[in-house]
């Protein structure tokens, strides 16, 4: 599989603070990585890195082979890197293929009024895009009534209208019930399959990150102690010793 991201030796430092300490690793397309690691580990500054939002103290991040180290939030947007966040940011009161269709028009970088006809516009491809999160049957609904679980998935439809090549989520089955969260997975499982878009995704549900990730970076005071499969990690000493407190954590996960 080609490579769409690399980061080379990131390193972040706050007031002398080393949050991410040399970090390396590469994603590559079509595949589903997660970056695990307790509270505080650095997993949104390895983020924020490799979305432009922070500038690395140190280090190089390549997309597809081009050096995008420093660049801002919209060009690295722009070149095919969307994100998610843990807090949805939804209209509420437009439908649900309402804010698809938003999402599109900002994607095609159109102007438009808010007239009858602007929401015309993308109204199949905004169908499509539903369906591809199974949401297409709440298409006309309020986005004020949807259920949680289901304002996650219209966010995942709002990041793929802009035809993200990678997608970093930000804990993308925070704040579901525990079946929720399975299935919430399963569908970015398959986005990236039938679409072949490469997720890079940070998670605490260790059920969620087993039963999906193709690979599992651990990271755990800034450095990164584990890349590898889901049977590697959790095979790894120095995982387990990290999240020996939390024993429990790897009791129910099973291998992708
Ligand atoms: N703006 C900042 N200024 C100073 N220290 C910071 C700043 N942002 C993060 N840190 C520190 O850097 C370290 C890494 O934080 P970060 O938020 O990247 O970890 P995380 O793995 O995402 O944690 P969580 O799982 O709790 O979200 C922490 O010790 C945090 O307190």
């Amino acid at each position: 599989m080609t490579e769409i991201l690399r980061a080379d030796t990131l390193r972040k430092s706050y007031d002398g603070f080393l949050a991410v300490d040399g970090v390396s690793f590469s994603v590559r397309e079509g595949e589903l990585k997660a970056l695990i690691g307790p509270n505080g580990a650095g997993k949104s500054t390895c983020f924020n890195m490799l979305t432009g939002q922070l500038k690395p103290s140190s280090g190089e991040v390549f997309l597809r082979g081009a050096r995008i180290t420093g660049k801002r939030p919209r060009e690295i947007w722009r070149l095919g890197v969307g994100r998610t966040f843990q807090i949805t940011g939804t209209y509420a009161s437009m439908s649900v293929a309402e804010n698809v269709q938003m999402a599109l028009i900002s994607h095609h970088r159109r102007l438009f009024g808010f007239g009858a006809r602007a929401w015309k516009l993308y109204r199949a491809e905004a169908l499509d895009l539903l369906r591809s999160v199974a949401l297409d049957d709440q298409a006309d609904r309020p986005c004020s009534v949807l259920a949680y679980g289901d304002l996650k998935r219209l966010e995942l439809a709002i990041a793929l209208s802009h035809r993200p090549r990678l997608l970093l989520m930000d804990e993308p089955t925070a704040g579901m019930a525990p079946s929720a969260r399975i299935d919430m997975m399963q569908l970015v499982a398959d986005v990236v399959r039938d679409q072949g878009l490469s997720v890079l995704f940070t998670e605490h549900d260790m059920d969620v990150v087993f039963a999906h990730a193709h690979h599992i970076m651990v990271l755990n005071r800034g450095k990164l102690i584990a890349d590898g499969n889901a049977e590697a990690v959790r095979n790894d000493p120095r995982v387990q010793e990290v999240y020996l407190g939390g024993g429990t954590l790897f009791k129910e996960a099973r291998d992708a």
